[in-house]
């Protein structure tokens, strides 16, 4: 198999490193670049150093154009910074493996119009399990019809800054559709105080923010006398950073178009 050269965008953050490092275990892959704001005090460092995989002879820079070189960049960075990245992706016509979460219908509406043009992986969980269970959600949606009541709660580090998770809202999302409902009219972030019963069509979703938690996700399927729990818990950051770099392999040279993890894995 050919090599894969990779430049990483937010790769000084917690995922960024972990990515890189998996980068520089993998034979069948190499980091040519090392991105990171403006404002970032490790501009200028060794990204190996920083990752703690040894020198990588890769400095950390703020120039996104130079990723041009590389095969695939892949976008860590957080919502706000990839959008306003997307005219500079376009220009340097790299393809782009894109993992932030938090984006709104019209900013994900502008990453599907960057995929007309280079080829994108655009997921919100690149964790094998998590893209299983998408699958199990919606299997156990279209069997159950609209006989259970549906909450999803998702757990995360105090240092997310999004909420509800993207994988959350992309569970939600699988099921609605299955049950043809509408997230905008049927999603149920919070409740509190006198809030009457329950209707059968929202779809609660519950967010928790603590400590050191990886990312946890169970979807709740509450009917008259059973519940059915569908949980996924990640205990390493890895496994969301192997699905990266797996996506980055699978991307390279591909056509223009959106690609989820789906289509990477094969599911
Ligand atoms: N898809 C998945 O499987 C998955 C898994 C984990 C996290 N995430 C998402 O990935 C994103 C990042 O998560 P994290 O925990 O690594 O966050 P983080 O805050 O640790 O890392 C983000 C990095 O981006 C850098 N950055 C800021 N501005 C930048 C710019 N203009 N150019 C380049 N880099 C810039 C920051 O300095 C930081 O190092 C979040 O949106 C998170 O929800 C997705
Ligand atoms: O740590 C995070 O941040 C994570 N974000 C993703 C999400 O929002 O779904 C995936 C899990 C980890």
């Amino acid at each position: 198999m050919s090599n894969t050269n990779i430049a990483m965008v937010g790769a000084a953050g917690r995922m960024g490193k972990r990515i890189t490092y998996l980068i520089s275990e993998d034979p069948a892959t190499s980091l040519t670049a090392a991105v990171e704001g403006t404002d970032s005090p490790f501009l200028g460092q060794d990204i190996g150093e920083l990752a703690g995989c040894g020198k990588l002879n890769v400095d950390i820079i703020d120039d996104i154009l130079k990723i041009s070189g590389s095969d695939v960049a892949i976008d860590f960075t957080g919502a706000a910074v990839t959008l306003s990245n997307l005219d500079k992706y376009r220009q340097a016509g790299v393809p782009l493996v894109i993992g932030s979460t938090g984006f709104d219908k019209n900013e994900t509406a502008a990453i599907e119009n960057l995929a007309k043009t280079i080829p994108v992986v655009f997921a919100p969980n690149m964790s094998l399990g998590v893209n299983l269970t998408f699958k199990i959600l919606e299997m156990v949606a279209g069997a159950i019809g609209d006989d259970f009541d549906i909450e999803i709660i998702e757990a995360h580090h105090r240092m997310k800054k999004d909420a509800p998770s993207g994988t959350a809202m992309k569970m939600a999302e699988i099921i609605a559709n299955k049950l043809k409902r509408n997230i905008d009219r049927d999603a149920v972030f919070c409740r509190r105080g006198l809030i009457g019963e329950r209707s059968d069509k929202e779809i609660g979703i519950q967010t928790i923010r603590g400590g050191d938690i990886v990312g946890e996700h169970t979807a709740m399927f509450c009917g008259a006398g059973e519940r059915i729990e569908i949980t996924h818990k990640a205990s390493s950051r890895d496994t969301f950073a192997k699905g990266a770099v797996t996506a980055a392999k699978w991307l390279k040279g591909r056509e223009a178009g959106l690609y989820s993890m789906f289509d990477v894995l094969g599911l």
